[in-house]
């Protein structure tokens, strides 16, 4: 008997997914991962010893698409429930996790349409997506750290973040981060106000995404400012240790590493996410407090030096009790009970 766990196109589907991946293979347990070819997951996953299988199918985004393409999308969605169907019968899979996203699709349809399986869903975001509002229904559990009825509310974040945690009771270093894929806004941004961070003293460390990097990083050559500038780095927790401050997108899986590590952040919402989702990410914290929000529009350097000189120490502070590190755990365990 298998356990799927199915879901993906960017990193923030797919760093929930490792992290559940992470807490079976801590429990001597192999799960199958069924992704898309499209998107992000076989980078991820292609390789990946702590799977008995991976899967990537040919799926892409339906609700993005009009006309043919719809038609071409929801017609890959048939094809791949019929690869799921033989995929369950080969390794009797009774539990399906999907981590959302269009790579999630045909697997959560099948655990839908197969009998004795049972689906549980982790939504990220503060807004449902699109795929697990049908779905949600037919769902054991919808696990959310946005929704106060979630029998989990702890977001499944890497021991890491929280290892590396610390309290920031002064201010060295500024990190911009743009998500898994970057984001030009904060890329422009953060050349924007480096001469004068720079002229304050405080070190840069800036995360552009791989399509910006070579721009970005040549500014900076320009701007004669030495700046630890990189497109995407596996040890992400590490650069938001060593940092005092963060500017980020708000993506569900960023913003609680950043709670984990107890790191006051400014939260930059990416404008045209599905529902404007980023945005009430971000919202939650800051009406608890725990972080500052600004659209990209309304950002200025005059706004940035005000809150960096405000007591972001007692942010840091609170952060420390926004999150657990056990949200991976508590859904394994609640999933292994077949509750
Ligand atoms: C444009 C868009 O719609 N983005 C969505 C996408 O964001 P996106 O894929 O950007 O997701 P997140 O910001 O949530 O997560 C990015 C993940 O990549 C990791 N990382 C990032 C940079 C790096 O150098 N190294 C690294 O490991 C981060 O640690 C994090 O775990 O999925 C999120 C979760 O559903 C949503 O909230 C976002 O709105």
């Amino acid at each position: 008997m298998r356990v799927v766990i199915t879901g993906g196109g960017t990193g923030g589907h797919l760093k929930v997914a490792d992290a559940l991946i992470e807490e079976y293979h801590k429990r001597g347990m192999k799960p199958i991962f069924i992704g898309s070819v499209n998107g992000q997951d076989q980078e991820w996953f292609k390789d990946d010893k702590r799977l008995y299988k991976a899967y990537f199918l040919e799926t892409r985004g339906v609700v993005n698409k009009k006309g043919f393409g719809k038609v071409a999308s929801l017609f890959q969605i048939f094809k791949g429930i019929n690869i799921c169907f033989d995929i369950f019968d080969e390794f009797d899979v009774k539990t399906v996790i999907s981590v959302g996203g269009f790579s999630a699709a045909p697997a959560t349809f099948t655990s839908i349409l197969y009998f004795g399986c049972k689906l549980y869903i982790h939504e990220q975001n503060s807004v449902m997506g699109t795929l697990n509002s049908i779905t949600s229904k037919f769902a054991k559990h919808v696990f959310s750290s946005f929704d106060p009825k979630s029998v989990v509310k702890d977001y499944p974040v890497s021991n890491e973040f929280f290892d590396n945690a610390r309290i920031r009771d002064e201010l060295n270093t500024v990190i911009f981060l743009g998500g898994s894929q970057g984001a030009t806004a904060i890329n422009d941004f953060a050349l924007k106000v480096a001469p004068t961070l720079n002229r304050l003293g405080l070190k840069i460390i800036h995360q552009t995404g791989k399509n910006d990097y070579d721009r970005v990083a040549k500014e900076y050559e320009n701007l004669k400012i030495n700046v630890d500038v990189f497109p995407f780095s596996k040890d992400i927790s590490l650069k938001m240790s060593e940092a005092d401050f963060a500017v980020s997108r708000a993506g569900a899986s960023t913003l609680w590493e950043l709670c984990a590590n107890s790191l006051p952040t400014l939260f930059v919402p990416y404008p045209h996410a599905a529902k404007d989702h980023q945005y009430t990410n971000a919202k939650y914290l800051v009406d608890r407090d725990l972080a500052y929000l600004c659209r990209e529009e309304n950002l200025s350097e005059e706004l940035l030096i005000e809150i960096l000189k405000k007591d972001n120490f007692s942010i840091s502070k609170k952060l420390v009790n926004s999150i657990n590190c056990d949200g991976a755990e508590s859904i394994v365990d609640l999933i292994n009970e077949g509750k």
